[in-house]
């Protein structure tokens, strides 16, 4: 199975639509990718707080059709990061991350249920979501479960994704420069106690005074660092085995050891 992030560079002198534009040519660029992931907010940046509500749009808003036709041509699995969802006219925001299938409709939606920003920026004006999402993805006959960067420090949501069924943990993001070693930290923790391969893809530049992480990184469930984007605008490539996590989970059972919180039987 082949996966491609796209660790997009997130530059306030980019119009949106332009950003669209040229990151769903960059999609169309990846046929014969199984899988691609877009980072989070990229059309508006994650900390861009003061234009979220004039980017908001719906789950069939501009974002998604210029996407779903790209994941359509290229006919790969697009994670395409995550828009400002505004679910009704008059509704709350949403940080929701889309998932189009390689004939281009969207398959699931997933609304980040960890806001981040302790009762400021994206916490104040987003609504929680509340729903753990996983997708099987035909083709390369895997399931994904879906997270959006602060969730990255949640372990309890990853459990959860586990109990779903995940294989691949799918994580889009925006992540501060003066964070990053938590970053790579924390998505080598996730699959080392997931016994899954997890695909963060973060942004790259500096938008509304952030500078941003970069360093998208794919680590395999044994916890090994296979492939880490610098701090630029990066496309990065990668071959993945997911029976690798089966066997893994098979080899080395801590997962079945569990005994604490357990789903009810
Ligand atoms: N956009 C985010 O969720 C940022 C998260 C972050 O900066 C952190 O967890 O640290």
């Amino acid at each position: 199975m082949r996966a491609s992030l796209l660790q997009i560079d997130v530059r306030p002198d980019e119009q949106v639509a332009d950003r669209r534009s040229r990151v769903a040519a960059l999609v169309r660029e990846q046929a014969g990718a199984d899988l691609v992931v877009l980072p989070e907010l990229w059309p508006v940046g994650a900390f861009a707080y003061q234009d979220f509500a004039t980017y908001a749009e719906p789950l069939d808003g501009p974002t998604a059709r210029e996407l779903g036709a790209a994941a359509r041509a290229a006919r790969v699995w697009l994670h395409a990061g995550s828009i400002v969802e505004r679910s009704a006219a008059d509704g709350p925001l949403y940080n929701t991350s889309l998932l189009f299938a390689p004939d281009g409709q969207l398959h699931r939606f997933y609304r980040k249920i960890h806001r981040f920003g302790f009762d400021q920026g994206e916490a104040a004006m987003m609504a929680a979501g509340d729903e753990i999402v996983t997708a099987r993805l035909s083709g390369p006959q895997t399931t994904i479960g879906l997270a959006t960067c602060y969730d990255l420090r949640f372990p309890e949501q990853f459990r959860l994704l586990v109990d779903a069924g995940a294989q691949l943990l799918v994580i889009c993001a925006g992540w501060p420069e003066r964070r990053g070693a938590h970053w790579s930290l924390l998505a080598r923790a996730r699959a080392v106690e997931s016994q899954a391969y997890v695909l963060a893809c973060g942004t790259a530049g500096t938008h509304a005074g952030v500078q941003q992480a970069g360093r998208s990184v794919v680590v395999d469930p044994w916890g090994e660092v296979l492939a880490e984007a610098g701090t630029g605008e990066e496309v990065l490539t990668v071959d993945l085995d997911p029976s690798r996590v089966e066997k893994t989970r098979a080899e080395f059972p801590a997962l079945r050891d569990r005994v604490l919180g357990l789903p009810k039987p």
